[in-house]
């Protein structure tokens, strides 16, 4: 164990705590001065009776009360966490000679002497993300070239001020109770959030490839497509990229003005908690229904979305047809003055809709839901109305109207798993973009799991942004799961085998003779892993809610098992959940419950369902089954 290592960096951390605490003690000095001045002023402008001396006194406390006494401080997060990643270089310039750098969420000075980096200063921060251990830099950093070695790189994993994994070239060290133990290479997400217990979403701002910093720091206008496999840093890079754009060009992209799509709830609030330090508080997360119905809201439309308004007809609203549909409607037809009316007229021409869409009798029963809307029947939409709904009231408006403004121009909008939204959808948000048109669209089309969107849609709207210039990047290194376990996701879906870069155990298949059997054997196994592993987060995906809520009755007696189908939480735990609750997300553990036939038939659709799921486990994969396995698991090695 490297001892001397290992003491030299808790002792740097505590040094770094010293001159956070410093830097803040002074900031709340020039807090309170900055108080007191304003206190005296007041006094003295209360005890004035020059007007004139009145009046000047007034604009100065005007004035120093513009402060922000926030920008004061060092915010909290960076007392806990002040730096995740380190560099040793030694320059040639005598000058600089051997010296450690930090990079972390925010720069740190102490006097004049800069502590910590900002990870989102490029010039910097190349070093670190350009130039592996060992190599000869030559990087232009301020106005000369700079040339030396790295003589280390490392990743540290801090939390509440203390160290708890340090990552270098040659392996991870972790601290567990108190104890530090060395590692092989191994996922370091998962290995921070299993050291931590803290399951959201980690930010890699001292893992980050020289491929992904090149995507990260791309030129901020027009459209970056991102793609690759699962766990390959589609979102992670995506959130990046959008916090070095809010740092780098603060007057082209204002946080209140930059929104986030993400396919869940569940997504959405894992994202959330890492916007609140990587981004910020002021930017909008949102699945698309909530952001449609937001923005609808905000621009004065009244009008209420029920979950339960559907009537079957979802499947035809988000085909690609619909968009066309509209499109046509909106051209060749004038707008009433109520926007909602207008979604009633379109939806029951079904002359038009007919030249875009097929299924008579789905088309008849539009025309009669757009009837009841027309007269006042239908109170409360679907929410798959939202997309077709703003997108008409956009294409009536054009693009330089008032009523754009108040749905917002944004500065950019990240789409993820843009697969899995509707050609109108996806256009509904290309219209809210400001005339740079900067997007960052996440997707993988192995992972389209709602089936009643057509993949046309997907493939016509990639083709206009291609057509409009778009800058694509794929992600080909899968950093989430394990060789094994990619191996399988591989069988399964019958696309290549993914580069990968964690080892672990290869999944393992529990079959039982019936269905109480295979429940005693899980109910017993998550108690030992419940004992044994106290700070990990397991889940049982279920194909379905219903079979989710049915296992987990039978687990009910076990304390530390949730039920999580409509949203989730990341304490540590077992969580028993249906697979399209977990779609983006990651647990360090997955048993999969019972896939059968019928779950995961030998369809597209089958395949990504099963592939989501599979790939949602960054170390341990177990399938349990009491009915006859999908044939797509069949032929696969039983361990
Ligand atoms: N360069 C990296 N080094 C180490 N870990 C990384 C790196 N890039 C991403 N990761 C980790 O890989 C995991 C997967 O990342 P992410 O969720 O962004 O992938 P994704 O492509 O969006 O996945 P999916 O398509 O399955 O939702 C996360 O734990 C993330 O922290």
């Amino acid at each position: 164990m490297p001892e001397a290592f290992i003491n030299q960096e808790e002792q740097r951390l505590s040094d770094v705590c010293g001159s956070v605490d410093r830097y803040n003690g002074e900031r709340r000095g020039k807090l309170a001065e900055h108080d007191r001045k304003i206190k005296g002023y007041e006094v003295e402008r209360l005890e004035s009776v020059d007007p004139r001396e009145k009046d000047r006194l007034t604009k100065e406390i005007h004035r120093l009360s513009q402060y922000d006494p926030a920008k004061y401080l060092v915010p909290f997060e960076q007392l806990r966490t002040p730096y995740l990643a380190g560099l040793l270089i030694n320059d040639d310039d005598p000058r600089i000679g051997r010296k450690h750098l930090l990079f972390g969420k925010q720069g740190l000075m102490d006097g004049s002497r800069v502590v910590v980096v900002d990870w989102r200063k490029a010039e910097i921060s190349r070093l670190f993300y350009d130039w592996e251990e060992g190599e000869d830099y030559e990087e232009d950093i301020g106005d000369r070239e700079r040339t030396g070695v790295i003589e280390k790189k490392i990743a540290y994993g801090i939390q509440q001020r203390e160290l708890l994994t340090i990552q270098t070239g040659a392996g991870t060290l972790v601290k567990r109770d108190g104890l530090w133990t060395e590692q092989g290479p191994q996922n370091a997400s998962a290995i921070r959030k299993e050291a931590t217990g803290d399951h959201r979403m980690v930010d890699i701002v001292s893992l980050i490839s020289k491929d992904q910093f090149g995507l990260i720091t791309q030129q901020h206008d027009g459209c970056l497509y991102l793609t690759g496999g699962a766990g390959c840093g589609k979102t992670t890079v995506a959130l990046h990229r959008l916090s070095y754009l809010l740092f780098n060009q603060p007057e082209l992209f204002r946080p209140q003005r930059c929104l986030v799509v993400m396919f869940n709830r569940s997504l959405c609030d894992y994202v959330r908690q890492t916007s609140k330090d990587l981004l910020t508080e002021q930017l909008a997360v949102e699945t698309f229904h909530s952001w449609a119905a937001k923005a609808l809201r905000s621009s004065g439309v009244a009008v209420k979305f029920s979950a339960h308004q559907g009537q079957g007809l979802g499947p035809l609203k988000k085909q690609a047809g619909m968009y066309h549909a509209l499109v046509e409607y909106a051209a060749t037809t004038k707008a009433p003055d109520n926007p909602i009316a207008d979604l009633g007229t379109f939806y029951s021409q079904t002359d038009n809709l007919s030249k875009h869409l097929s299924g008579r009798r789905q088309l008849e029963q539009l025309a009669t839901a757009g009837e009841q809307i027309l007269s006042g029947q239908r109170g409360e939409l679907s929410f798959d109305d939202s997309g077709i709904l703003l997108h008409l009231i956009q294409l009536r408006c054009g693009k330089e109207d008032a009523f754009r403004e108040a749905l917002g121009w944004y500065d950019h909008i990240l789409i993820d798993e843009a697969q899995d939204l509707s050609l109108a959808e996806l256009k509904a948000l290309t219209f809210a973009t400001n005339k740079r048109r900067s997007m960052t669209v996440c997707a993988d089309e192995k992972q389209k799991i709602l089936d009643f969107v057509d993949g046309e849609g997907f493939s016509a709207f990639r083709m206009d942004l291609k057509g409009q210039g778009l800058s694509s990047g794929e992600l080909s290194v899968s950093y989430r799961s394990t060789a094994q376990i990619m191996a399988l996701a591989s069988r399964v879906s019958g696309r290549p085998v993914a580069q990968v870069v964690n080892e672990g155990p290869d999944p393992r298949f529990h079959r039982w003779e019936t269905e109480a059997e295979s429940l005693a054997h899980l109910a017993r196994s998550l108690r030992v892993l419940l004992a044994r592993e106290p700070k990990s987060l397991t889940a049982v995906i279920c194909r379905y809610k219903s079979e989710a809520q049915q296992v987990y009755g039978a687990l009910k007696g076990l304390s530390g098992v949730r039920l999580q189908t409509a949203a989730l939480t990341f304490e540590p735990g077992i969580l028993v959940t249906n697979v399209h609750q977990v779609k983006g997300l990651e647990f360090g553990g997955v048993i999969l419950w019972n896939p059968t036939k019928g779950a995961y038939p030998v369809t597209e659709l089958g395949k990504n369902l099963l592939y989501v799921a599979i790939t949602r486990a960054s170390n341990r994969l177990a399938i349990y089954h009491h009915d006859p396995l999908t044939d797509l698991l069949e032929t696969a090695p039983k361990g």
